[in-house]
């Protein structure tokens, strides 16, 4: 594996190279699928976003309150920062160790997890088209739920140290997911069990991404902007790096970094189930020349053999279904025929 590239290359295919390696050694101007013409990132003052405080909603005092928080978070951004979540500093620590870990094996051995001809699954980036803009990062996507739906070539096979920290994670997180599942059927005034039967085992994916450090950050974009397939996604910010962005009303809000908690975001399948009130953002991620960034994200998407529509207890005369409801394996095939662009509503 080369690591240093030629100033001459004409041609740069990003399926042979991590834009981690590429980055270590760039050359004097940006291979053009990185490129990017019509960039805008503005100088938006950093908004902090809505912080849920998960203590609270066991205590009789604040429970109420905090609901009409998790309410209009949703409402108005569909997305939030989550504190006391129950993942302790000392095991975002080791989370953090080990997701810098995994990037920092040498090329050969991240490798092994290469992502195979005609799969999205493993490590580096789908090419879909040459005409397309790359993304400046490396990721590495696997499906952790159901289990039986494991890559036996992933998970299994990563590093044994890392493996019992992402279990560790993944069931805190899967924890975290539930309860907050329960919480917006409340919010929603849903009835109770009505969403939790659809994420329930459902389709979980993890998605950890290397955005390294760029020359000329204002050209590229680290991940393009998207919303997310899921129910809700909940997002580690590993190296407390900031660069994600989220679309409010038309700008580009920076999302702040806050110390030891998750961000959560509403996904395409919630705004459907709530039948257009609970809003799944538009995001992306900007890089920076000074530091690399790592994040770490959980999708909880939905039970393979569920129907995926607006909640049945919220739709009445006057409040009729905005969107069809469709089999959750329709639903994916009619997103992942949409290329992944833009948003499956
Ligand atoms: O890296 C981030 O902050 C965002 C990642 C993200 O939006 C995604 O993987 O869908
Ligand atoms: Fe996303």
């Amino acid at each position: 594996m080369a690591t240093a590239v030629p100033e001459n290359l004409i041609v740069f295919d990003p399926s042979s190279m991590s834009v981690q390696e590429l980055a270590k050694n760039p050359p004097p101007s940006l291979p053009q699928c990185y490129l990017r013409e019509d960039q805008n990132i503005p100088d938006a003052e950093p908004e902090s976003l809505p912080i849920i405080d998960m203590k609270r909603f066991l205590s009789e005092e604040h429970r109420e309150a905090e609901l009409k928080k998790l309410d209009s978070a949703c409402r108005e951004w569909g997305i939030f920062q989550l504190v006391n979540h129950g993942v302790s500093e000392e095991e975002l620590e080791k989370v953090r160790n080990g997701v810098e870990g995994f990037f920092s094996l040498p090329p050969q051995e991240k490798m092994k997890y290469k992502i195979r001809p005609g799969d999205i699954e493993g490590y580096g980036s789908v090419i879909r088209s040459q005409a397309e803009k790359q993304d400046w990062c490396d990721r590495f996507y696997m499906t952790i739920n159901p289990i039986h739906k494991r890559k036996p070539y992933l998970y299994p096979e990563l590093p044994p140290s890392f493996r019992t920290v992402l279990d560790m994670y993944i069931e805190k997180a899967q924890n975290i997911g539930m309860t907050l599942v329960g919480l917006l059927e409340k919010a929603l005034k849903m009835e109770e069990g009505e969403m939790k039967e659809v994420f329930e085992d459902g389709l979980q994916s993890l998605r950890m991404t290397y955005y390294p450090t760029c020359p000329k950050p204002e050209q590229v974009m680290g991940l393009k902007a998207h919303s997310d397939y899921t129910i809700i996604t909940l997002l580690n910010q590993v190296n407390g790096v900031s660069g994600l962005q989220v679309d409010k009303n038309g700008v580009w809000v920076p999302v702040n970094i806050l110390p030891n908690s998750l961000v959560v975001n509403v996904g395409d399948i919630l705004e459907i189930i709530s039948n257009g009130v609970y809003k799944s953002p538009v995001h992306r991620a900007t890089v920076n020349t000074g530091k690399e960034r790592i994040s770490m994200v959980l999708f909880f998407v939905a039970k393979l053999d569920a129907e995926i529509g607006p909640a049945k207890s919220l739709i009445s005369p006057e409040n009729p279904p905005l969107f069809k409801t469709l089999e959750a394996e329709k639903y994916f095939n009619e997103y992942f025929s949409l290329k992944q662009q833009g948003r499956s509503l």
